[in-house]
């Protein structure tokens, strides 16, 4: 069957669990391994799902682009289908008119420009807070757990943008939020038998513990979601522009009912949209900022480059507004450089139906992965593609929004990132702020070469150790 189809060339597989045993802890890593020896367009079987997976920005291009309309599905798995409750949310459910609708709402609705800038306030009194925490050790000399400051920012925006109050406020421990978070991402990126294995892997799974994880993982966010919408229809109706994200989605609820809507909406819709919000919106944002601290703290040179850029453009104004950012050329050009060495992870897309990348064929149902990770190393479009070095995006015009298949932290496509503008406007305060008020040390006598860039094992490229840095209170601000 191979050789009348001309699928492309790929690793043999062992019976049974085919090339599974390839992946290894950094999947990305292993499969930029393999794709140096099979090409950029490869084939491989993971258990009994036919799997593609492209390497290049063109290929990325013919998928994303060319075939985007056959491309823009979501693979089903045993953990996306329980966290997104049975597929009604818009990140995992497959394509077709429900998530059009779904997703219409995300960007019309939740993650529009006017409701993105409704939180600024939220941004801003979240960085000031660690402003001030950063003050406090900067006076006392301690260093600062960026990796665990970034997660709590990243989490109470979210959380606060979502539900209208703090975790505190809603009688939940933020550090319990934020492990049950990892967990949930944890388990998705977790080798689930019963996504490879028909029938005999639900069995493993329940032996394995991982249906239970899941399950309970589900059942705790269920709970905090079921007390937060039904604070919110005690409440009743929000004032326009002061709407939250569950004030939104009880709007839509109300309309679905009123009209009749052959797709009803319902308490699960609004839970299943939370939990894509939380899923997707947190780790990638606070993942963001630790590997770009991270680079600057490895790279003197840089950090001392864009802290001069906003130091002369904000002069003496004390802090930096939203409205600043975008004057922040270097900024943008160290931040496009971060993504590029450290995307958040793998595209996942499915094939709907028959398609064609580089003369190869590719099978309906066949899973999609896209390597941004090796298109962002890729020596062809890179020169020194393992340097840090942020001045190479002076001379091009390629960005991030999923227009350059070059650079892809936030997909592309109809499927792509459409909470980009919300991560970004978080990401871009937090670092604007901490590199205005602070030069950062490192701790410990320990030099610049020290600093660990090992990635954490998961589908998540995250760091594995935490970023500790001193902060010195840069005198003017
Ligand atoms: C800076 C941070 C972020 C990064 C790097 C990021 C990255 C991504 C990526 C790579 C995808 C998959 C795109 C594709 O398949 O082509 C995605 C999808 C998604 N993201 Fe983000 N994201 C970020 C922030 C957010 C935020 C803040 C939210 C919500 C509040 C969000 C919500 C979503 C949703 C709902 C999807 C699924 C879209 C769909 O399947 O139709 N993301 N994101």
């Amino acid at each position: 069957k191979r050789k009348s189809k001309h699928l492309p060339p790929g690793p043999p597989g062992l019976p049974i669990i085919g090339n599974l045993h390839q992946l290894g802890a950094l999947p990305h890593r292993s499969l930029w391994e393999l794709s140096q020896k099979y090409g950029p367009v490869m084939s491989l079987r993971l258990g009994c799902v036919p799997t593609v997976t492209v390497s290049t920005a063109e290929t990325a291009r013919e998928v994303l682009k060319t075939h985007d309309l056959y491309t823009c599905s979501r693979p089903v798995s045993a953990g996306t289908k329980k966290l997104s409750y049975n597929y009604i949310d818009v990140g995992f459910s497959p394509y077709g008119e429900y998530w059009r609708k779904m997703r219409k709402i995300c960007v019309l609705e939740l993650f529009s420009a006017r409701r993105v800038q409704s939180f600024h306030f939220i941004r801003e009194e979240e960085v000031a807070s660690l402003v001030d925490f950063a003050s406090k050790s900067a006076s006392s000399s301690t260093p600062v757990d960026l990796s665990e400051k970034f997660m709590s920012l990243t989490a109470n925006v979210i959380c606060r943008a979502a539900f209208g109050k703090s975790f505190k406020e809603r009688g939940f421990r933020h550090d319990r939020f934020q492990e049950v978070v990892h967990e949930c991402i944890d388990r998705l990126g977790s080798f689930s038998a019963a996504d490879f294995f028909p029938y005999v892997g639900r069995i493993i799974d329940r032996l394995s513990g991982l249906h239970a994880k899941i399950e309970r993982s589900f059942e705790e966010f269920d709970a905090f979601y079921e007390k937060a919408i039904d604070d919110h229809i005690k409440k009743g109706k929000e004032e326009p522009g002061h709407e939250d994200f569950i004030d939104v989605l009880l709007l839509e609820l109300g309309r679905s009912q009123a009209e009749a809507d052959p797709l009803p909406f319902s308490k699960d819709h609004i839970k299943a949209i939370l939990m894509d919000i939380f899923i997707g919106g947190v780790d990638t944002g606070t993942i963001t900022l630790i590997w770009t601290m991270t680079e600057l703290a490895r790279h003197p040179r840089v950090m001392r480059k864009v802290q001069e850029e906003i130091r002369t453009c904000i002069g003496d104004k004390g802090k930096v507004s939203e409205s600043d950012i975008e004057k922040l050329e270097y900024l943008r050009m160290v931040l496009k450089e971060t993504y590029r060495l450290h995307p958040t992870g793998l595209l996942i897309r499915e094939a709907m139906s028959k398609i064609n990348i580089s003369g190869y064929e590719i099978d309906p149902k066949t899973l999609i992965q896209i390597n941004v990770w090796a298109i962002g190393r890729d020596p062809e479009i890179w020169k020194n593609p393992d340097e840090f070095f942020p001045e190479r995006f002076m001379h091009n015009q390629i960005d991030f929004t999923g227009q350059n298949f070059e650079l892809l932290p936030f997909g592309a496509g109809r499927r792509g990132c459409p909470g980009m503008s919300m991560g970004l406007a978080t990401v871009g305060l937090a670092l604007a702020n901490l590199l205005y008020h602070f030069d950062w040390k490192l701790p410990y006598n320990m030099k610049e070469e020290d600093i660990s860039i090992e990635e954490a094992p998961g589908i998540i490229t995250s760091k594995k150790d935490p970023l500790l840095l001193v902060p010195v209170r840069y005198p003017h601000a």
